[in-house]
């Protein structure tokens, strides 16, 4: 039976304060309007910036909103206007949206968006409401996308249709983690052939820069992680070398400074620790290196170093969703997964149902969790 036009009762994982686990409720999801899409989310991953807007560190934080934005599904309906997409399509939700005629997305020099920008920065749908009701209240969407919840709403702009025959179990993980790593690499970077390259921080997003750092044909992948059980994922994804910054004895830009001849080509952050920002700018080659920024730092925190080290040429840059278009360019992310081109299935260490999604944000924090992947159709 057809649930169009109707409101929809389902679960979702609702984060009522910041700081406090989620809480799995039943919630009313209204149906979609003009130019907005309603989803059946299958799938989703928990990415760090989850917990990092949970925790109340997210200077955009707002609460009750119901988290998550690595999430595929299938459209349950669509709005009055909507044409990328249609009903039954397998789909994954873009927290950076592609409009394709604002001034950003016509500049050819980024994939940031800036048609609903502010709205999504409230948690609001473009019309500046939301389409989430619990005990009756209203609840905030998040980076367009709220995929910890069965059903949700996004603008047309932010959903992308990818084929049929992939697994959503695997390609929700290109929502966000694989795909800004490796477009922060390919795209953003663009790494050249036989260059050297620093990552710090070797989890889902840092190993995906290596993956990205390999397919261009990088010469020297150093990774640099203060767990030591990171070398072995950091050699699996096509490393050449790993650092444990804490164990050589002097500041770590010295160290790859030392070992470079004088600098990396490309180096980049997957922390969101400032001072490995700075560490990373630092460990750039003179006169040409480039450090991309991709981890996100929490309120209050900024960057720093000598302006010296950009005077001698090194560039600071950073991404979101690692400059990748996700309306153009997703589709043949999707594609190079299902002709073994992309790892991703080698990234998820961790599976829960939607009622363990408190669980996963434990496991996260656990050091051995790469991705954990919640089903959000089989409690
Ligand atoms: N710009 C964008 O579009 C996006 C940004 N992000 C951000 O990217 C960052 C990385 O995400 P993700 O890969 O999921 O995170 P993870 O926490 O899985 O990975 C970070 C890794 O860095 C290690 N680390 C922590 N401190 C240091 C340090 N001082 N030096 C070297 N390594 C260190 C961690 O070690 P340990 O395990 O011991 O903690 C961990 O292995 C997050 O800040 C996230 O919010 C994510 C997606 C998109
Ligand atoms: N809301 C935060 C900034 C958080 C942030 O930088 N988000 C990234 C994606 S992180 C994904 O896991 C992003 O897309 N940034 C670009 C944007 O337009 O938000 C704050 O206010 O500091
Ligand atoms: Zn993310
Ligand atoms: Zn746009």
């Amino acid at each position: 039976m057809s649930t169009e036009g109707q409101i929809i009762k389902c679960k979702a994982a609702v984060a009522w304060e910041a700081g406090k686990p989620l809480s799995i409720e039943d919630i009313e999801v209204l149906p979609p309007r003009a130019n907005e899409v309603r989803i059946q989310i299958a799938y989703t991953g928990v990415c760090h910036t989850d917990a990092y807007t949970l925790s109340g560190k997210d200077p955009e934080g707002a609460f009750p909103i119901i988290l998550g934005h690595e999430g595929a599904g299938i459209v349950e309906s669509v709005g009055e206007g909507v044409t990328n997409v249609k009903v039954g399509d397998h789909v994954v939700a873009l927290y950076t949206p592609e409009c394709k005629e604002c001034k950003f997305c016509k500049s050819g020099k980024t994939n940031l968006c800036g048609k609903i920008r502010a709205t999504q920065g409230r948690g609001l749908m473009p019309d500046g409401t939301s389409r989430f009701r619990c005990k009756g209240q209203d609840l905030l969407h998040f980076m367009g996308c709220s995929t910890f919840s069965q059903y949700t709403v996004v603008a047309d702009i932010s959903v992308v249709a990818i084929t049929p025959e992939a697994p959503m179990d695997r390609t929700c993980l290109l929502g966000c983690g694989i795909t800004t790593g490796y477009g922060a690499a390919v795209v953003t970077a663009n790494v050249e052939k036989g260059s050297s390259v620093a990552i710090f921080g070797a989890g889902c997003v840092g190993l995906s820069v290596i993956q990205g750092a390999v397919k261009n044909g990088a010469g020297r992948i150093i990774v640099v992680d203060v767990n030591d059980a990171k070398e072995e994922w950091a050699k699996k994804f096509g490393a050449t070398e790993f650092v444990n910054p804490t164990k050589i004895g002097k500041p770590i830009q010295d160290y790859l400074i030392e070992i470079t001849d004088g600098g990396l080509d490309y180096t980049f952050d997957c922390t969101g620790n400032v001072g490995v920002m700075r560490a990373a700018l630092e460990a750039c080659h003179k006169g040409w290196g480039q450090s991309i920024i991709i981890g996100v730092a929490a309120a209050g925190q900024e960057i720093s170093t000598r302006p010296f080290q950009l005077v001698t040429g090194r560039q600071w840059k950073g991404c979101a969703f690692g400059g990748i278009k996700g309306r153009s360019q997703l589709p043949d992310l999707v594609d190079d997964y299902m002709t073994g081109k992309l790892k991703v299935d080698e990234f998820i260490t961790h599976r829960k149902t939607l009622p363990e999604i408190n669980d996963a944000f434990q496991v996260m924090h656990s050091g051995d969790c790469i991705r954990c992947v919640i089903d959000m159709i089989n409690l």
